[in-house]
């Protein structure tokens, strides 16, 4: 908890008096939101912002951070998130909290996404964690085969003994891969199946990854 709190209360310090902020989802995120309602009430930070998912939008209207509509917001100055892992290149796997279709829509209409994570999210080659990929419920039982077929191995998500749904009405596959040798190609064909929404690789999104180290030092790696 306190390496996840310290890299994300470090990104906290890119946020500027007028900026428009994106908020992520997860744990660590969770600790910049936090700061960011800090500052607010203590230094009377003037910010807008939009939220990644609901939890997220609870948290920052519970701290009287202000939320702005879609339609009014523009492009984000940044947006602050977590990460399941990162490798060299700063690409990602996100959504492990299974957020990513809104963490993706969001980072894209980012100027700048600053990536919160412990040193134990970074890695050589992705893959590692399973890949989550979002599901429209709509014959799921083809879209599940067409990734089985890609040798993805998935594995739906589940909530108990019924799927997890996401904030915007779909399933989750959790695909195991070991290792992707070509994130880039992969997050192309996988988003080229019809009924598939998005996956959560984040090729080329990422400016900024913040890690924080056990030694108790704060990384700072940009692209
Ligand atoms: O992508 C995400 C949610 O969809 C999270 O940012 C990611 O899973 C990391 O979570 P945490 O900070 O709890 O380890």
């Amino acid at each position: 908890m306190e390496l996840k709190k310290a890299a994300a209360e470090r990104a906290v310090d890119f946020v500027k008096d007028g900026m428009k902020v994106g908020l992520g989802t997860g744990s660590t995120a969770y600790w910049a939101i936090k700061r960011l309602g800090e500052r607010i009430k203590e230094e009377g930070l003037n910010i807008q912002t939009v939220a990644t998912s609901k939890a997220s939008e609870d948290q920052a209207r519970e701290l009287g951070i202000p939320l702005i509509p879609f339609a009014e917001m523009g492009r984000l100055d940044l947006t602050i998130d977590g990460a399941d892992e990162v490798d060299g290149r700063l690409n990602l796997i996100k959504g492990g909290g299974g957020a990513l279709l809104r963490e993706k829509i969001v980072a894209t209409n980012s100027r700048r996404l600053i990536i919160v994570v412990d040193e134990s999210k970074v890695v050589h080659t992705l893959g590692k964690f399973p890949l989550p990929i979002e599901i429209v419920p709509f014959a799921f039982e083809w879209t599940f085969q067409a990734l089985d077929q890609l040798g993805c191995r998935p594995q739906w998500r589940m909530n108990g003994e019924e799927k997890y749904v996401t904030d915007n009405g779909n399933y989750i596959a959790d695909c195991l891969l070991g290792r992707i040798s070509n994130a880039e190609a992969l997050n192309q064909k996988l988003n080229m199946i019809p009924g598939v929404v998005d996956n959560g690789l984040f090729v080329d999104l990422a400016d900024t990854v913040v890690v924080s180290h056990s030694d108790g030092s704060i990384e700072l790696k940009k692209r």
